[in-house]
């Protein structure tokens, strides 16, 4: 089994007794990299050159013994719409080729002071519009688990590089279901934090009252640990919370005797592929023999989470994305002559389709005469969704359904038809909606494409969403698997 394969506690002890150095796991993620990149597609870019000098910096470190923070000599990934000072930062799209930011993101500051070595930018979909990470404009992405699938999206390249066992960790971002669907379809464990549990700065904005970053690692503990690194109040992000932040990674217990668990009946209606149904109500089972309590629980409103949603992202993605004009960052027209050019002719050339479709409807739906009737009903709509879940949980501590409808998709099969690539973040649109924390973690198979299992908690209860993973992965474990490339 490979170094990379290994949990990060794993591979704290071995650092810690100097069985290995910082800069052989950087040779390993860097020779995984080169052997199966051209195949996955997960890097727009790997920083090779940063890696070696860090992991030089490192071995000097722990040659004298300093084996400081707790991510010492790591391999990571960064989704490319996180801001990384002096590296490119592209949100996989025409308009931001060549923009090296001048500032790092809040959670590169807080990963950095752990000494995480980074490899690269991972691919996604352009500016995280999409499902599939088909949408970049860079290069295409394929799952590891079947070259012919999607790997998900738009957080489809953290995926891949973690399931390719290229690095340990990576960051995603999450909006409608961005790490949580791509987590599943590639078989890794992907968690959206609580709105306001992980700070913005730095995220390249798309719809702020939704986006959240959050971690996807091979197993739950290293989730954990990840994800109490990034966490905190931050004064740059007035949406970040003033909570503690528990060390989610130490206080794990998997015990959930006792736990009650809700099962909507809308998350295994129609439109739920059989399999993936199977794979779930069968995990659950498993749950309910460790002591857990199960009954079947109704979201009502589960059926307007998409239209609410396609509403409410695109009328902040069309504010969000005014910003990219030509004069202040990355790509401008060569084919403008006066200033209105120079705006028209680099959006035209800049953005690709989808997100003109995203920027069209959120300007339509924001216009005079429409806002009361498109967006004022969407925000209230969006109230509904969040009170199906506060009663759920006046009573039952998780909700568990599928991640996703299906598993992955072939490529190209829905690339065409945006409405049933939405289609596939119903299960998880209603959790940005209602600001909820939500994780990913693989459950079983169909055929050799992965299924995932997501659970659901209250605000700020990542810790007993993290218990009833944990539990469940003693079960079922997949991060064991070498994926053959
Ligand atoms: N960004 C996300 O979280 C995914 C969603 N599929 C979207 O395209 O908006």
């Amino acid at each position: 089994m490979s170094l990379l394969h290994e949990s990060i506690e794993s591979l704290e002890l071995k650092l810690k007794n100097k069985e290995i150095k910082p800069s052989d796991l950087v040779k390993e993620s860097l020779d995984r990299i080169k052997a199966t990149d051209d195949k996955v597609g997960s890097f727009i870019t790997v920083t090779e050159e940063v890696a070696l000098k860090q992991a030089e910096a490192l071995d000097c470190a722990q040659e004298e013994g300093r084996v400081e923070g707790k991510l010492f000599g790591i391999p990571m990934g960064i989704k490319d719409n996180i801001v990384t000072k002096d590296i490119q930062t592209t949100c996989a799209s025409k308009i931001l080729e060549g923009f090296n930011p001048i500032y790092d993101a809040t959670v590169m500051n807080k990963l950095n002071k752990e000494n995480p070595i980074l490899l690269g930018k991972l691919n996604m979909d352009e500016f995280a519009m999409g499902g599939s990470t088909e949408t970049s404009y860079y290069k295409l992405t394929r799952n590891p688990h079947d070259l012919d699938a999607v790997p998900g999206g738009s957080s489809g390249g953290s995926a891949t590089a973690v399931a390719a066992g290229q690095v340990s960790f990576t960051l995603g971002s999450d909006t409608g279901g961005s790490v949580r669907q791509p987590a599943s379809y590639c078989g890794v464990v992907g968690l959206k934090p609580t709105y306001g549990r992980v700070s913005r700065f730095g995220l390249v904005a798309f719809a702020s009252s939704l986006d959240q970053i959050g971690p996807m690692t091979r197993t739950v503990k290293d989730n954990a640990r990840v994800l109490e690194i990034i966490s905190g109040l931050d004064a740059n992000d007035m949406t970040s919370a003033p909570v503690e932040v528990p060390e989610f990674s130490k206080i794990i217990t998997g015990d959930i005797k006792g736990k009650k668990i809700a099962l909507p009946k809308e998350y295994f209606g129609a439109g739920i592929d059989e399999e993936v149904k199977q794979a779930v109500l069968e995990g659950v089972k498993y749950l309910e023999s460790q002591g857990a309590i199960v009954e079947e629980v109704s979201l009502p409103n589960t059926d307007y989470a998409i239209s609410t949603y396609y509403i409410i992202a695109s009328a902040e993605a069309s504010s969000n994305l005014s910003r990219f004009d030509g004069i202040r960052y990355g790509y401008r027209s060569p084919n403008a002559t006066n200033l209105e050019e120079i705006y028209k002719k680099t959006r035209g050339e800049g953005f690709g389709a989808e997100v003109k479709r995203r920027i069209m409807l959120g300007t339509y739906v924001l216009s005079s005469g429409y806002y009361d009737a498109y967006y004022k009903k969407a925000q209230q709509v969006r109230t509904l969704i969040k009170q199906d879940f506060d009663r759920v949980f006046e009573e039952y501590d998780v909700i568990i359904g599928p991640t996703a409808p299906t598993v992955a998709f072939n490529i190209g099969e829905e690339v065409g038809d945006p409405i049933k690539i939405y289609a596939n973040d119903i299960l998880t649109i209603p959790v940005n909606m209602a600001g909820l924390p939500g994780i990913s973690i693989p459950c079983g198979f169909k055929g050799n494409r992965p299924i995932g299992m997501q659970i659901i908690a209250k605000p700020f209860a990542e810790s007993t969403l993290y218990d009833v993973a944990y539990n469940f992965e003693q079960h079922y474990n997949l991060h064991d698997k070498k994926i053959e490339l």
